[in-house]
């Protein structure tokens, strides 16, 4: 099922984190809509503000390769419940991908939660504020 291997490919991811500060891996797996799956991992650094999260380096690799078309997310980190993105990933999602599409939280311990782009981040700020903002 391509949901369990979305989340089992984004438990995997984390073997990649670079988090000699919080020792808090986290991975994520971005399935496109030719079938490929972009894994992503945290990044830490000594500057703590510029460590780029699991979700985005996942967003990110995909864009920058010219693949922006996405259909379901999972991330995984080893959390009491299921993980939850943070503000800056959510409003970088809701950029990229869909409002309705599908995004699995989950933990080391099997539990998940089913979401969607709009819902974690619902009244996004958006393109089309901008175009509004720009008319005449
Ligand atoms: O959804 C999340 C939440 C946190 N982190 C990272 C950022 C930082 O490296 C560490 C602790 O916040 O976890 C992610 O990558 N994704
Ligand atoms: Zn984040």
């Amino acid at each position: 099922m391509e949901k369990e291997q979305l989340m089992k490919q984004s438990i995997e991811a984390r073997n990649n984190a670079y988090v000699p500060y919080s020792k808090f891996p986290v991975g994520a797996a971005l399935l496109t809509a030719d079938g490929k799956v972009y894994l992503g991992c945290n990044i830490e650094n000594a500057g703590y503000s510029l460590t780029n999260c699991a979700e985005r380096t996942a967003v990110f690799k995909a864009v920058s390769e010219g693949d922006n078309k996405f259909v379901a997310l999972a991330v995984s980190a080893d959390t009491a419940g299921p993980v939850s993105p943070c503000g800056a990933c959510r409003q970088v999602l809701a950029e990229f991908c869909p409002p309705n599409m599908p995004v699995y939280l989950t933990n080391l311990k099997g539990d998940v939660q089913e979401t969607t782009i709009s819902e974690l981040l619902p009244g996004a700020f958006s393109t089309e504020d901008l175009k509004y903002a720009a008319r005449e």
